[in-house]
């Protein structure tokens, strides 16, 4: 099966400092990986050179679908109310408000519809990135730490996330310091890959 998302010989240089080097990984339709390892190792910088948001030190990366992003930075106006920082995100993914209502209540969120994001709590704003992850219908999930800040049962809940993406067709490579259950997905330890 062809890769939905293929990184070849990786290496990755941040200021002065080689973080990782020769790393490869393919992802298809399905299909999952665990980056693991500690702070500062290079979990993000990988996600980021994944998403094509920094430039590998070498190597490269070709994805053949286009790519749902989850990390720290949300990306929900502030300033408005949920359900509008959403529908603005709805409005551009062509997601539909009705649906977007629907991952709104499948994350926890019905009752914060109009509350302003800069009053939600860390856990409330990761399940609306969640949401907004949802609504964006991406093939290729690149989530960056996505249970920092979630309860157990938020984290129960993007475990069943990914699994329904894959189930649907869709790739997923999630990094976190944390366990999360992906079943038969691949783990990737990055200080194997330290320079
Ligand atoms: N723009 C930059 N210039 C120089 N060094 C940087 C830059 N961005 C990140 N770094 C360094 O690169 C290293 C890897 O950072 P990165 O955020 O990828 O690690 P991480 O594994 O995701 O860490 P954490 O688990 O703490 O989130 C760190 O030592 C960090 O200080």
């Amino acid at each position: 099966m062809q890769a939905m998302l293929a990184a070849r010989d990786l290496a990755c240089r941040r200021g002065e400092r080689l973080l990782f080097r020769g790393l490869s990984l393919a992802l298809s339709r399905g299909e999952a990986c665990h980056v693991a390892g500690p702070n500062g190792i290079g979990k993000t910088s990988l996600i980021r050179i994944l998403a094509g948001l920094l430039r590998p030190f070498h190597g490269s990366v070709e994805c053949r679908a286009s790519i749902g992003l989850l990390d720290e930075r949300h990306a929900l106006d502030p300033q408005v109310p949920l359900d509008r920082a959403l529908a603005f995100w709805s409005e551009l993914d062509g997601s539909g408000a009705s649906l977007m209502a629907a991952h709104r209540e499948r994350l926890g969120l019905a009752d914060l519809a109009d509350v302003p994001v800069r009053y939600l709590s860390t856990g409330q704003r990761k399940r609306a990135a969640l949401a907004r992850l949802l609504g964006q219908r991406a093939p290729v999930w690149l989530l960056d730490e996505p249970l920092n800040g979630l309860d157990t049962a938020g984290t129960e809940l993007v475990e069943t996330l990914i699994a329904e993406h894959r189930a649907a067709g869709g790739a997923c490579v999630v990094a976190s310091h944390q366990p999360i259950r992906l079943t038969e997905g691949t783990r990737l330890e990055i200080t194997d890959f330290a320079a």
